[in-house]
Order: C-alpha cells, then sequence, then structure tokens
C-alpha cells in the first residue's frame, strides 16, 4: 500500500540515510544500532520512521507535555502513566488560506471513495526553531515517544484500512457528531465530514500534529464555515450550500492527553455527545487503555459507536487487538466485535463498540 508522508526529506538527511530490509530508513551511521534493536521502531514495519524524518532538526513542540516525571530516572514507573498533557482547542485562523501557505499538495493515492489532499510541510525549521519532537522521534529511533510525541505526524497503515471499509461497508456520516480521536493526519475526520457529518472533532496528543498536518488537511478538504468555520455566523454570510456542494460541516481541533481532553469538551454547558468515534492505531499503549476507555465512555453518545483500527500486536509497546479487548470486556461497559480482518503484511483488525445497554428509543 502506498504512503503519503506530510514531511519532505532534507536532502542532506535523504543522503545519511539507508534502507533496511523491510522498507525503514535509518541512518547509516546508525544501522549497526538499529540491527541489535528490537523495541518501539516496531510499531508496524510499513509505516515506518521515513515520515517523520523530514525536517528532523527542525521543529519544537510549541508547548510539550509538562513533565511531571525525571524521564531519565525509572522509566518503567514513568510509563505506566500518560503525561497529563494540557488539552487545547486550535482555533480556526480567519483566514484559512493562510494555514496552506508554504503546504505542497498532494493527492492521496489508492482507491479512496474521496479525493483527499494532504500537506508536505516544506519547512517546520525556521517557525519553530530548535528542539523538538520531530528531531526527539529521530534521535530515539522511534515512531513514538510515550508521553512526548505519540505518532501523529505520519499516516499509519490502519488509518486506510478503516477508509476502505467506510466504503465497503457503506458507514453513513450524514448529520452524525464525529469524533477522530487520535487523529493525526485527521483523514478519518476528513471523509467523515465529506461524507456529509454535521460536525467533526479532531483531537490528538501534539499539539504540532494539529497545527502542521491535522489543519492543513482541514483546511485543503473541507469547505469551512465561511472563514471563520463559525455556525454562529449570520445566515447571510455563510456560503450557501449550493455554492460549496455540501452541506457545511463545522470543524473543531483539539490537542492533549485523552483525560483533559474529555475534562476540555465536558465542560462546555451544551456540549452533545459523538455519534461516532472513529480511532486508528491508538491501542498500541496498554498504559494508556484505562484511559482510552474511559474517554470513550464519557463521550460516546449511548447509542453511537466507535470504529477502531489497529494491529494485531505492537511489538516492543506491548499492546494491541487481543489485549485491548480482554481489557474491554473486563471492564463489561461495552460491546466489542470484530468487523474484519486484514491478514496481509502485519495482521490489522477492524473493531466496533457499542454500550451494552444503548438507550431504548421507542
Ligand atoms: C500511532 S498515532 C495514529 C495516528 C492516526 N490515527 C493514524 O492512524 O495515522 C496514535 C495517535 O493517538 C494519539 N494518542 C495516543 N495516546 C494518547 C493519549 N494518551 N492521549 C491523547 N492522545 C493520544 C496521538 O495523538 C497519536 O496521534
Amino acid at each position: 500500500m502506498a504512503f503519503q508522508f506530510n514531511f519532505s526529506i532534507e536532502e542532506d538527511l535523504e543522503n545519511k540515510l539507508t534502507s533496511l530490509d523491510d522498507g525503514t530508513c535509518v541512518l547509516k551511521s546508525q544501522k549497526g544500532k538499529q540491527d541489535k534493536k528490537q523495541s518501539t521502531e516496531q510499531l508496524g514495519t510499513q509505516d515506518h520512521l521515513c515520515s517523520s524524518l523530514g525536517n528532523a532538526a527542525a521543529s519544537e513542540d510549541t508547548d510539550s507535555p509538562p513533565q511531571t516525571t525525571d524521564r531519565s530516572g525509572d522509566s518503567e514507573a514513568q510509563n505506566k502513566q500518560p503525561s497529563l498533557k494540557p488539552a487545547k482547542e486550535h482555533v480556526l485562523p480567519k483566514d484559512c488560506n493562510q494555514v496552506l501557505e508554504n503546504k505542497v499538495l498532494e493527492m492521496l493515492p489508492g482507491p479512496l471513495h474521496v479525493n483527499t489532499a494532504v500537506v508536505k510541510t516544506i519547512s517546520l525549521k525556521e517557525k519553530f526553531p530548535g528542539e523538538n519532537i520531530v528531531s526527539k522521534s529521530f534521535s530515539s529511533h522511534s515512531d513514538l515517544i510515550p508521553g512526548v510525541y505519540e505518532g501523529g505526524l505520519k499516516i499509519w497503515e490502519c488509518t486506510f484500512d478503516l477508509l476502505t471499509y467506510f466504503t465497503k461497508a457503506k458507514v453513513k456520516f450524514a448529520g452524525q457528531k464525529v469524533l477522530d480521536l487520535g487523529c493525526g493526519s485527521g483523514l478519518l475526520g476528513i471523509t467523515a465530514s465529506k461524507g456529509g457529518a454535521r460536525e467533526v472533532h479532531f483531537q490528538d496528543y501534539n499539539s504540532l500534529v494539529i497545527d502542521e498536518v491535522t489543519l492543513p488537511n482541514v483546511v485543503a478538504n473541507v469547505p469551512l464555515q465561511g472563514d471563520s468555520n463559525d455556525v454562529n455566523e449570520p445566515d447571510g454570510k455563510r456560503p450557501r450550500k449550493s455554492e460549496i456542494g455540501q452541506e457545511i460541516c463545522k470543524c473543531r481541533l483539539f490537542s492533549g492527553e485523552w483525560v483533559e481532553f474529555c475534562k476540555l469538551v465536558l465542560s462546555e454547558k451544551l456540549f452533545v455527545k459523538y455519534d461516532l468515534i472513529l480511532t486508528s492505531e491508538t491501542i498500541y499503549n496498554p498504559d494508556y487503555y484505562s484511559t482510552l476507555h474511559e474517554t470513550l465512555l464519557r463521550l460516546l453518545s449511548r447509542n453511537g459507536r466507535v470504529l477502531l483500527a489497529s494491529k494485531a500486536h505492537y511489538f516492543g509497546v506491548g499492546g494491541g487487538v487481543h489485549l485491548f479487548q480482554k481489557f474491554v470486556e473486563e471492564k463489561g461497559v461495552f460491546e466489542i466485535r470484530t468487523l474484519g480482518v486484514i491478514d496481509e503484511g502485519l495482521k490489522r483488525f477492524l473493531m466496533e463498540m457499542t454500550f451494552k445497554h444503548p438507550v431504548n428509543m421507542h
């Protein structure tokens, strides 16, 4: 399957890269270490480091999580708890066109039922000088660093599995309120909005991911509410349905850790729960299962459903479908069932979760 990368690899960096047998790219000087290593870089052999390498010396996650623990100390204890990275909403800029400045758009290849453009970020270097999540990810040879960078800069394989499932199963988005949880590129939410969702929220752990990847992708693909994407704008100011060819979908973007994200949205007086929560490759770390489960429990509407895509197992981090399924079953709140198994390359699963006791609508 072809992958679309959001970051271009700078020439000098590219020259230092060498390919391993599994398609992974590593720095030539680091190949020896890589041969011995069996850790988080095994998080999916096909969607790998190359995507997060571009501009490796580049940006800074402008609001890195407050480090509640010293990561150089007892790493096992620290990894047990996701850092409580505060959540915030990323307000859409008045002039959305600005978001696409310095961005190169590419159409996603493959048999997707919607035309989706994704951005290649030319250079984050000037915008975010200094240390950053990209270079941290690069220097630790990892697609993610728990509590610091959770992998949203690239498009992970299971996102494409869910997109294919949407088409095959004719998933209905019309009129729904949708959450793309752990959105990264935001392709799931973007597809929902193209399918007529009334409102789509995007959440990613990292603020930089939202600003530099999700937001540009949303702006490039979703007709937004005038310049401000504000449904409260007087009708006369909004582009009419006929002008844009589809219903306007209200999009909101959030960064931060799941518990904090829940707190933020649930603090809104008029908050309405989600009809559909889409989530791809978010169950790799068993330490997060509790907060993820709690998030789904608190944010899903009683008759809503979660569509989740995951690899069978994430080497190095230890999570995977079976472990998560067991966790959910033990909690006893949701039904969890398998919708499909993709048995090429690394085995992957599509799962559905619904409340065991939905509200009787009649
Ligand atoms: C491996 S990436 C997958 C990105 C995207 N869904 C895809 O399939 O391409 C995992 C995503 O889950 C989110 N995530 C993981 N753990 C999280 C946590 N504890 N709190 C908030 N977000 C988290 C991160 O934002 C990250 O983007």
